[in-house]
């Protein structure tokens, strides 16, 4: 099985530049010390902690909006290398672990699986949908935009992202979580007929049923590689209150982990994000509460079981 391979090799991406509040660039250090890399050793992976990503910065005053977007030139730069390493790591048959950092990594980190397994599947858990284009975006944050880059949808073409190679389709994705997504946003879902499993289906259906739909959806045969997007602002705010966009009416603690034990069990895992925590927008113990959720799911994706 692709999971199989020994190796997880942990990416900490501190950036931030996606968005504008500061601090989610501090996540990966938080992860790491709350003892991540030991606490995936002892589940029997031999982890490859690479250190924490370091990028050439672009000052703002060469990095001037283009249109709405905010510091194109700076995400471009970050999101390509991170792409570069993560395509390196699937190559080498390990199992990249990106620690954001906020969502904008996405566009790399899924390149980087695409770059190996184009066939791959995407499953997006998120409060947002982060499909926006640079056209329909209110905010011009990127982190609110990944998805549409993924799927070279309109608008997308702009010089300083021309390395991104639109590889995935609207077939390979589906969402689960969502419960603040824009106008836009839901034109484009509609219009591309992308399947997506707001809480309302969560409620509706249980989250055993929804993840079994979603990978019904993407994934049939259970034969494609599958790249787990996670958002930590999926979850509650009462179960990970430290993130820059908290939406009420969240995953529960359980229905996080069920998400990912249930899409470790298909053994076709082969790359996994945890994006969106910030340390800095809550008190000690907020922090603490949200570090050890973002710990405890990528520990249940990479199979910790409860017996
Ligand atoms: N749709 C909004 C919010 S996007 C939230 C991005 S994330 N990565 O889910 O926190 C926007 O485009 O700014
Ligand atoms: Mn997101
Ligand atoms: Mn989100």
């Amino acid at each position: 099985s692709i999971v199989g391979c020994p190796f997880s090799f942990s990416c900490k991406t501190p950036f931030s530049a996606g968005q504008r509040k500061a601090g989610v660039d501090k996540g990966p250090i938080h992860l790491v010390e709350a003892g991540l890399v030991d606490q995936l050793t002892e589940i029997g992976w031999k982890v490859k902690f690479d250190g924490h990503h370091q990028f050439e910065e672009v000052s703002a005053a060469d990095d001037p909006q283009i249109g709405k977007l905010r510091n194109p030139r700076l995400v471009s730069r970050v999101t390509e290398a991170v792409a570069k390493a993560v395509g390196e790591h699937v190559q080498n048959g390990e199992l990249p672990v990106t620690l954001g950092g906020d969502h904008s990594l996405a566009m790399g980190t899924i390149s980087g699986t695409l770059s190996k397994y184009p066939d791959a599947c995407v499953i997006w858990v998120d409060a947002h949908a982060d499909i926006n284009t640079p056209e329909t975006t209110d905010s011009g944050n990127i982190h609110g935009m990944p998805v549409s880059f993924l799927l070279g949808l309109e608008g997308t073409k702009i010089p300083e992202f021309s390395w991104i190679k639109p590889l995935l389709t609207p077939d390979r994705l589906v969402y689960i979580g969502l419960r603040d997504i824009d106008d836009g946003e839901k034109k484009i879902l509609k219009e591309h007929n992308i399947k997506a499993f707001s809480m309302h289906e969560v409620d509706k259906y249980g989250i055993g049923k929804v993840v079994e739909l979603a990978l019904d959806h993407v994934n049939a045969k259970r034969d494609r590689p599958i790249h787990l997007s996670f958002d930590v602002d999926a979850m509650d705010p009462t179960v990970a209150p430290s993130t820059g966009t908290p939406v009420r009416g969240g995953l529960t603690f359980r229905e996080g982990h069920y998400i990912c034990e249930a899409v470790q069990e298909t053994g076709l895992l082969v790359a996994f994000d945890l994006v969106e925590v910030n340390p800095s927008l809550a008190d000690a113990a907020s922090v603490q509460a949200t570090v050890a959720v973002g710990c405890s799911l990528v520990r249940a994706a990479l199979g910790e079981t409860l017996l």
